[in-house]
């Protein structure tokens, strides 16, 4: 995954798009270093007196919300009016998300809101997405998705933890495997093919879904509208 960016540029995305939020609204919240930024500025915000309440995708952005003062909502309760999430890769208004294998939960989310924020540094930007896609997949599921993958091209590896033995488990009690498809030329027909795999829970690819790209630097904010 690419993780070069500054944490000023995280910052100055996060920041801006935290702007778009109004009183009133109901705000997905993403996961990752970039989103987290923009779940402080909004917790800032409620400080400030701002009224909204917080539809969190993932243990560390209902922690993260709950230390900044957000209240919280369960997606079966609320509309999402906005949401902001973090890439690891944009091309053309495609992502690849799951880094921190968030993306099953940040999907239904960042789905179902009428507006999907993005925020991210250069770093992220890329002519074609080519960063190996996550796939969310049950446990017992492990070897035959893997097989699945390469009988489509891709070279899954199960994603492991890095501070105990054994493998990452997503807040699902699920395992990754991050599968690289190379340069990938057709995000649309990757995102079905994997989706109908058999003991696929979610891959990491968001084909057409985000309304807007802020593109954070050390100097400023970059905000790109796309037509869906
Ligand atoms: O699973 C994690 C998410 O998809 C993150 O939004 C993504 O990995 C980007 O994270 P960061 O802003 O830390 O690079």
């Amino acid at each position: 995954m690419k993780q070069g960016g500054s944490d000023a540029a995280k910052q100055a995305a996060g920041e801006s798009a935290a702007e778009a939020v109004e009183d009133g609204m109901v705000v997905g919240l993403g996961t990752g270093s970039t989103a987290a930024h923009a779940i402080r500025a909004i917790g800032r915000a409620v400080d400030a007196g701002l009224d909204v309440v917080g539809v969190p995708t993932s243990f560390q952005s209902r922690q993260l919300a709950r230390d900044c003062g957000i209240p919280l909502a369960d997606l079966d309760d609320v509309s999402v009016d906005l949401a902001i999430d973090g890439a690891d890769e944009v091309a053309d208004g495609d992502l690849i998300k799951g880094g921190g294998a968030a993306h099953a939960r940040e999907k239904i989310v960042d789905a179902n809101a009428d507006r999907f924020l993005v925020v991210a540094d250069p770093t992220k930007e890329a002519e074609r997405l080519s960063v190996p896609v996550p796939v969310e997949i049950l446990p017992m599921a492990r070897s035959t998705v893997a097989t699945a993958v390469e009988d489509v091209g891709g070279n899954p590896v199960l994603r492991r933890a890095e501070r105990k033995d054994g493998p990452v488990v997503t807040d699902n009690g699920n395992l990754v495997l991050d599968c690289d498809f190379g340069s990938i030329d057709d995000p649309a027909t990757l995102a079905s093919d994997l989706a109908a795999l058999p003991g696929v829970v979610e891959h990491g690819l968001f084909v057409d879904t985000a309304d807007e790209i802020h593109l954070g630097t050390a100097d400023g904010v970059t905000v790109r509208t796309l037509s869906k």
